[in-house]
């Protein structure tokens, strides 16, 4: 069968699965205090999303990333990590807040996901709870460090910069990648969760070129690592002698979207072929047919047709979206 490509010839061979909407933080970029989350009677079944994934990994995509909201949340995730591992997907991967990662790490290997993403913005305790809204740092850096003695090691840190909130841990985060087979990467902030005049991001921002130097004006020079999946958005980075590496993910100062390989399926069932537009398709339906699989074929098709081309910006308008809505 034909490999799923977009109007601009990019090959689509990798699928984030947004699982659930729901989360147990609130991170303050991410989602409001008091967010309604969508009804359960809207949101797709783990066998429904099951079946959309065997029809992307017909067409040609071999990886695919289970998010939300917080995958861990939804019960039964690690069945789904099981099945779509046994359907042939290549790479099965999860990013995760890591609250409920350390009690749920010895399933997850054993269900044979590949790797593990874990969001970090911060080392210290009370910003933790600043930035997330809860007290929760312990638990997470308990389940980072035992995720390390897994197959699931190295793992990679993900931390959005935040001027005046973490800038001032720019140097401990990268110092971790000299003690620990980490993949440390800090992520430009994106101008969603109501922030539809820019202002909270336009004091907030700060570009990734900044961090590096940051970074290596204490830490010695960077020498770049050669990407094993050269589609990756993550520019990365090693100190001399570094189990691990240092990163940045740059989707505003310098955009990745010429090489994206990505689609996109919400909880409820639609296929978001941008994170940065508010362009999608309902596949629930077709999900739901009586012959599933051509109907999804149909409806991938035309979510890669509309896939925005190089040089994405976020219109003043879709601000309002959560990250969590669509998955990061
Ligand atoms: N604008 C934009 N941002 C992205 C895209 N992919 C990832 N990001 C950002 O980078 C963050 C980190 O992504 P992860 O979930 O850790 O996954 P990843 O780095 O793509 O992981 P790999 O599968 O290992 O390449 C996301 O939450 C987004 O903030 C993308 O296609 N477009
Ligand atoms: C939406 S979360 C979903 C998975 C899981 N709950 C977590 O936090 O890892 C995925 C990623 O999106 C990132 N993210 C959320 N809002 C963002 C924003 N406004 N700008 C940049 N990254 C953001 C988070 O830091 C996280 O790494
Ligand atoms: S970034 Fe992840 S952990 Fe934080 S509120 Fe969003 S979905 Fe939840
Ligand atoms: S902004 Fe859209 S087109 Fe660009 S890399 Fe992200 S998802 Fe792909």
């Amino acid at each position: 069968m034909a490999q799923l490509t977009d109007s601009y010839d990019r090959k689509i061979d990798y699928l984030r699965i947004s699982v659930t909407d729901r989360c147990n933080f609130r991170c303050q970029y991410c989602m409001p205090e008091d967010i309604e989350f969508k009804d359960k009677s809207e949101i797709l079944t783990l066998e429904e999303m099951l079946t959309f994934a065997e029809a992307c990994l017909a067409l040609g995509v071999t990886k695919v990333r289970v998010t939300g909201g917080e995958p861990l949340v939804r019960r039964n995730v690690v069945w789904l990590v099981s099945r779509l591992k046994a359907l042939g997907f290549e790479d099965v991967t999860m990013t995760t807040n890591g609250f409920l990662l350390k009690e749920n790490l010895e399933a997850l290997v054993e269900a044979g996901l590949d790797r593990i993403n874990i969001s970090l913005d911060t080392l210290k305790p009370e910003k933790f709870a600043f930035i997330t809204r809860r007290n929760h740092f312990q638990k997470v850096w308990d389940a980072v460090m035992a995720a390390l003695e897994t197959p699931l090691s190295p793992v990679k840190l993900n931390a959005v910069a935040m001027r005046g909130i973490n800038d001032d841990e720019i140097v401990e985060m990268a110092k971790l990648t000299l003690r620990y087979p980490m993949h440390v990467r800090f992520i430009e902030l994106m101008p969603l969760n109501g922030d539809t005049d820019g202002k909270r991001f336009r004091s907030l921002f700060i570009p990734g070129r900044e961090i590096l130097e940051r970074a290596q004006a204490e830490l010695g020079d960077l020498h770049p690592v050669q990407k094993e999946d050269p589609a990756a958005p993550a520019d990365e980075f090693k100190f001399r002698g570094a189990p691990g590496t240092f990163g940045v993910i740059t989707p505003v100062s310098e955009p990745f979207c010429a090489r994206c390989s990505r689609l996109r399926l919400t909880a409820d069932g639609k296929i978001h072929p941008c994170l940065l537009t508010d362009l999608d398709v309902d596949v629930k339906p077709a999900i739901r047919s009586e012959d599933p699989i051509p109907a999804i074929h149909e409806v991938l098709w035309e979510a890669a047709r509309i896939k925005p081309p190089a040089g994405v910006t976020l219109p003043e308008e879709s601000r309002s979206r959560t990250m969590s809505q669509i998955g990061g």
